[in-house]
């Protein structure tokens, strides 16, 4: 049967236009299948209008109002340092409409693209109404021989009295001045992130964090540095919070209240970054009985397929890691075996990813205490603590951090974990040669570039 407005019988349906929406669209319309794509907000999803992408460029001003503010000290003259006034003070103004640029030329693109590839875009949100069957809001039918859901997830608040009074990284984006004294609680990536981002760019940032440490499933001693580095930059860090309401202040902000009823200093905005849950509402699963699991996700096997025949999912709503690469490459490798011929499995082993906290930290592979519980005392630990030279010429106290961890007589690489300047940059090339299967000794036979802080890895003692 045909779309009724178009006439086009569909062989995908996508519904929703972000990371993991618009490279499946993309792979499939290469392979010659008519497309069909709704998204009733900006193309890009999450990554491209709310998370990854202005997210970056805010780490990139915040990396260079560090830079700025120890230029002095190196010399360089008529560079006013401090937070009042000076040159690495950001005026967001400027910068947010450098950023939003940006990110236009990004939606321009995309949209060229999908002219270009003939996937039909409806600006709407869909519903599943049968396994072939989409309704758009205002009422509109269209069917395809198979559809992909891939609708993303939501910022959530802890379940406590006052909850609404604090925004999430939502709301970050739209902030257009760093408010003077900021509350943000979490210890995940966003919390993380965001609380380095805006101490950098001018605000004092208190930091709550339920556990006692930052970032789980990161390496432990990478993070407790980590910790001390947002110490030296002047975030403070309160470990073990348990965040019992939230209540306006007198003379305007907001002021946290713990589980035992001590109140906090007053804060003039509060940020949650309490984690994430998936898009799955309204989206018609139950109807069609497309399985989830108690959180809401889409329960997807291996080949990225839904309870439900011809209905798949990839992205945030289902079960993979919540990062933007790994839902394209799901993405991409579905439509390589529904349209391509290809039977390519997505490889869900060793993905490489990174904080962009200040400095940032990435790992790849296992951390010390996962290889441990996993090989015991066939697990060998190697690492660097140094400092870059940069901060080493301001004498900055920050250090940088990295690890490796091995396994066996032959000492094969199982996990790399980098703290330090560059680590963001450094990581994607090891990763690679990590799932190559590559041992400390092969490590060691590459030659060293020098002076840099990757060849710490190869240097490893
Ligand atoms: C603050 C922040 C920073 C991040 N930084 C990074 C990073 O640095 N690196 C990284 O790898 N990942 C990062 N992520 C995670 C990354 O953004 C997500 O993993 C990624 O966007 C998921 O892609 P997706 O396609 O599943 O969903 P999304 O990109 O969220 O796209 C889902 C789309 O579906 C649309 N939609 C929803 N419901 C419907 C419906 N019923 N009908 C039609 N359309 C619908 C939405 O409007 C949205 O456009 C970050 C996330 C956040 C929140
Ligand atoms: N650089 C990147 O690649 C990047 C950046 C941002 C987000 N992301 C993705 O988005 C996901 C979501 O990010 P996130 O930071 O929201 O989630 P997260 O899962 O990384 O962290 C959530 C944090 O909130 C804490 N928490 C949960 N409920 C709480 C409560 N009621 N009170 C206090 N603390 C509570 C958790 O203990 C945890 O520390 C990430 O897991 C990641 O996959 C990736």
């Amino acid at each position: 049967m045909a779309d009724r407005d178009t006439g086009i019988e569909f062989d995908l349906a996508v519904v929703g236009g972000g990371s993991g929406g618009l490279a499946g669209a993309f792979r499939a319309a290469e392979h010659g299948a008519r497309v069909v794509l709704f998204e009733p907000d900006a193309l890009g999803g999450t990554c491209v209008n709310l998370g990854c992408v202005p997210k970056k460029a805010m780490w990139l001003a915040a990396d260079l109002a560090g830079r700025l503010r120890m230029a002095p000290s190196l010399g360089f003259n008529g560079l006013a340092g401090g937070h009042d006034g000076g040159i690495d003070r950001l005026d967001w103004q400027v910068f947010i409409a450098h950023r939003q640029r940006y990110i236009s030329n990004i939606h321009a693109a995309y949209r060229r693209r999908l002219d270009a590839a003939g996937i039909v875009v409806r600006p709407s949100r869909a519903r599943l109404v049968a396994a072939d069957t989409l309704e758009c809001d205002d009422g509109v039918r269209v069917i395809a021989k198979q559809v992909l859901l891939a609708t993303g997830g939501h910022a959530l608040r802890p379940d406590v009295p006052g909850a609404a009074l604090g925004g999430v990284s939502d709301d970050f984006f739209a902030w257009r001045a760093a408010p003077e004294r900021v509350a943000i609680v979490g210890g995940g990536y966003i919390a993380v992130e965001l609380a380095g981002v805006l101490q950098a760019l001018g605000s004092q940032v208190d930091l709550f964090v339920r556990g006692t440490r930052l970032l789980n499933g990161f390496d432990a001693q990478l993070c407790e540095q980590l910790a001390e580095d947002y110490r030296q930059h002047g975030v403070r860090v309160h470990f073990g919070y348990g965040l019992g309401e939230v209540e306006s202040a007198d003379g305007g902000g907001v002021r946290l209240r713990d589980a035992t009823g001590q109140a906090s200093e007053r804060f003039d905005a509060l940020l949650f970054a309490t984690g994430r849950a998936p898009n799955s509402a309204g989206l018609g699963l139950d109807a069609v009985g497309v399985a989830t699991d108690a959180r809401g996700h889409v329960i997807v096997d291996a080949r990225h397929a839904t309870s439900v025949d011809g209905v798949h999912a990839v992205g945030d709503l289902g079960t993979d890691a919540a990062l933007t690469p790994v839902a394209i490459a799901a993405a991409r490798r579905l439509m390589d075996r529904l349209f391509g011929g290809r039977d390519a499995l997505f490889d869900a082993c060793d993905i490489a990813t990174v904080v962009f906290s200040h400095p940032p930290i990435g790992k790849v592979g296992l951390t010390e205490a996962e290889a441990r519980e996993r090989h015991g005392d066939a697990v060998h630990v190697f690492s660097a603590g140094f400092r870059p030279m940069l901060q080493a010429l301001a004498e900055s106290p920050q250090r940088s951090l990295f690890k490796l961890v091995c396994v066996g007589q032959e000492r094969r690489v199982i996990g790399i974990h980098l703290l330090g300047e560059a680590a963001d940059e450094i990581l994607q090339g090891f990763a690679v040669a990590m799932k190559r299967g590559i041992t400390l000794d092969d490590l060691r036979d590459t030659v060293a570039i020098h002076p840099t802080s990757a060849e710490e890895v190869v240097l490893m003692r």
